[in-house]
């Protein structure tokens, strides 16, 4: 696996290329900064409007958990975000990383990229197969006339 940390502060040709580049997103915002958290919906519009194919897998993280007293972002406003994205979601802490959050994010993430190329891959074969099929009958069509 490879991980690209974005900068954060790319221009829309940077961004769209390492859109492009990558098979699954860790989409993080900081829970003391709400500002972090309304770039969230914004990011994943230009994520569906440049990744094919579509529904890319995604996760959504809540980061600096450890600094609760400043929070600006509630964990159920987090949840309904990752609802709406119909992604996995978590709160953590990159400092603390209690229980292992972090890891677990990445996992949950290396999961969703799986299932979802395999899910395309039985697309592909399945098409390949009606192809066949199709061209067999045409033989066979060709050859009864
Ligand atoms: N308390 C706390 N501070 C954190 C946590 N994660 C990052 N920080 C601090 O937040 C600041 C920014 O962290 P970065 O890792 O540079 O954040 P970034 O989003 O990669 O920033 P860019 O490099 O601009 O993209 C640093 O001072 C970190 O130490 C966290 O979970 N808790």
């Amino acid at each position: 696996m490879e991980i690209l940390d974005t900068a954060g502060q790319e221009d829309i040709q940077q961004k769209e290329s390492h859109m492009r580049w990558g098979d699954g997103f860790v989409i993080v915002y900081d829970i003391t900064d709400r500002g972090s958290f309304e770039e969230v919906a914004p990011l994943r519009s230009l994520l569906e409007e440049v990744k094919r194919p579509k529904n890319v897998p995604l996760v959504l993280v809540g980061n600096k958990s450890d600094l609760d007293h400043a929070r600006q972002v509630g964990t159920e406003e987090g949840e309904r975000l990752a609802a709406e994205m119909a992604c996995a979601f978590y709160e953590c802490s990159a400092c603390a990383n209690e229980g292992g959050t972090v890891a677990e994010a990445f996992h949950e993430l290396c999961r969703e990229v799986r299932r979802r190329k395999a899910v395309q891959g039985k697309a592909r074969r399945r098409s390949s197969t009606t192809h066949v099929k199709q061209a067999i009958n045409k033989m066979l069509t060709k050859i009864s006339s």
